[in-house]
């Protein structure tokens, strides 16, 4: 069963449209990812999934009932979002940054107990990042502060996962963990919907992928079946050939015949 739906969803700022007609779906424990040149509206579409931008046409559905029916707290208590990592002003400690995330949980200005503080630092253990616990958020390096953001979104207890971009910024080393992490998150349940830049992380991560280009869904599905040459090439305006040439991961999948081009996929 699907927990997240847009039907037909158009969304943008002002009279300018970013995407329009687009439709997609996550089911339980899957990783969708969305994926797209700059500017082609990944986050703008995150933000009306999330409830912060109202769509100018089309149904948000989630677990089958339409978005305006969830209040603010409902939405919370199932959908978290792990924005890209803060880089400004966040005068707190890591430990405070994460029990944000059980702000949901309180009732009216009530203060965290005790089962907020085993909750936060369940989730500082599930990433490795307990040392971290005592530390000043805008101490630590960029790859701590994603950690960080992941650990704050698993402390609000919502199965649903939005993030966007969560391996920018990270080194070579950081990017793999959090990639594992994701991974691990959908094996022990979670629904994850997220933005990349990097299509062999696609690859790695993704168990379906949208792919974004003029304002619309180009192709959507079975990673393998989607992430084509072809496809890449128009989304990046770039040739095939060159795609290739810089995607390894890709030409394996079309000489295995696993997918791509060479299973005669196009779009
Ligand atoms: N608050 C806003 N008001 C008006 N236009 C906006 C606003 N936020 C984003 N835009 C514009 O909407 C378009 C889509 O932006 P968005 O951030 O969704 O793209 P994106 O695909 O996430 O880009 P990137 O990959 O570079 O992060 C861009 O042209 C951007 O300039």
């Amino acid at each position: 069963m699907s927990v997240l739906e847009l039907h037909d969803v158009s969304v943008g700022y002002g009279p300018r449209a970013c995407l329009t007609q687009i439709s997609l779906d996550l089911g339980e424990r899957e990783i969708v990812c969305l994926l797209g040149a700059n500017g082609c509206g990944k986050t703008t579409l995150l933000k009306a999934v999330l409830g912060l931008l109202k769509p100018r046409s089309g149904e948000i559905r989630l677990d089958g009932r339409s978005m305006p029916g969830w209040t603010r707290t409902a939405l919370a208590q199932r959908v978290a979002y792990v924005p890209q990592a803060h880089n400004g002003a966040f005068p707190f400690t890591v430990e405070q940054v994460v029990l944000m995330g059980r702000t949901m949980h309180l009732r009216w200005h009530a203060s965290p107990g005790k089962k907020d503080l085993a909750v936060v630092l369940e989730a500082l253990e599930r990433l490795g990042i307990v040392h971290l616990r005592h530390r000043n958020y805008m101490q630590l390096s960029g790859g701590e502060r994603q950690l960080v953001m992941i650990a704050r979104a698993l402390a609000q207890q919502a199965l649903v996962l939005v993030l966007d971009e969560p391996t920018s910024n990270l080194d070579f080393g950081n990017q793999l963990r959090v990639l594992a992490h994701i991974r691990q998150l959908r094996d022990a349940g979670y629904s994850i919907l997220l933005t990349m830049h990097q299509p062999d992380q696609v690859l790695r991560v993704a168990d379906r992928v949208v792919l974004l280009h003029e304002q619309r869904v180009l192709a959507s599905g079975v990673v393998d079946d989607v992430m084509t040459a072809q496809r890449l090439g128009s989304i990046y305006g770039l040739d095939p050939q060159d795609v290739r040439d810089n995607l390894p991961g890709l030409v394996r999948r079309e000489l295995t015949g696993v997918g791509g081009d060479a299973a005669g996929v196009l779009s």
